[in-house]
């Protein structure tokens, strides 16, 4: 398992997101949050800021589509440039569909589970996605607690993708700093959301070799 770590801009400046974006030339990804006040209570960015920050950084833009209707809108970021498109179980109604659209535009595709979403009705996705990501907050804001409770669900998700020869990516989402991270890769995940405690640290990059080195040491 390679370790990788995914910024979250939700965290940066939103006035300044292409000097956020260079201030993590370490980063493996740079985790976009898409929200649309119908899915979660929150409205942040969509396509055109997409498209922006695209031509401003060659780091790959790994979207977190938080939408209620991902089946409409993924394949437009897939075309915008996102190396990675993440849609919703809970959103989604036709979610093989929209991930194999995803991939046949040429990005990843990913599946993403709210807190009170099992992972084992999922099983038989794993084919279609090249990461699952669960989400260690209720889905919509930044700067949450770490929900303890998903370290379970970690663990099980895990088996099931080493079950399904190891391939999917297993992605954690929020509350994720120095302390939870340890947690978080110990129990088998391997790419790292990190809003806060890397947009709120005073050297950004400095964090996320911290967090890097942290989960290294961690993991399995
Ligand atoms: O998807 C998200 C919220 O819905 C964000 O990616 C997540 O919350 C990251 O922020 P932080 O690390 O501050 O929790
Ligand atoms: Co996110």
């Amino acid at each position: 398992m390679a370790v990788q770590i995914s910024p979250s801009i939700l965290a940066a400046d939103f006035a300044r997101l292409a000097d956020e974006a260079a201030a993590v030339p370490n980063a493996d990804w740079l985790h976009v949050d898409v929200m649309d006040y119908h899915f979660v209570p929150n409205l942040t960015l969509g396509l055109p800021v997409v498209e922006a920050l695209r031509k401003a950084t060659s780091t790959p833009l790994d979207c977190h589509l938080m939408i209620a209707d991902p089946d409409r809108w993924a394949p437009a970021y897939a075309e915008a440039g996102a190396g990675s498109v993440t849609i919703h179980a809970e959103a989604a109604k036709a979610p093989v569909r929209t991930l194999r659209e995803i991939r046949s535009l040429g990005a990843r595709a990913g599946l993403a589970l709210s807190p009170a979403t099992a992972v084992e009705p999922y099983e038989d996705l794993l084919g279609e996605i090249d990461m699952l990501l669960l989400m260690t907050v209720e889905p919509g804001f930044g700067g949450q607690k770490f929900l303890d409770i998903m370290l379970p669900k970690i663990r099980r998700s895990r088996a099931l993708i080493e079950r399904h020869g190891g391939r999917v990516w297993l992605q954690v989402d929020g509350g994720v700093d120095a302390e939870t991270i340890g947690r978080c890769a110990e129990a088998g995940a391997d790419v790292f959301v990190a809003g806060s405690a890397v947009y709120g640290a005073a050297d950004p990059a400095a964090a996320i070799d911290a967090l890097r080195a942290t989960a290294i040491r961690q993991s399995g």
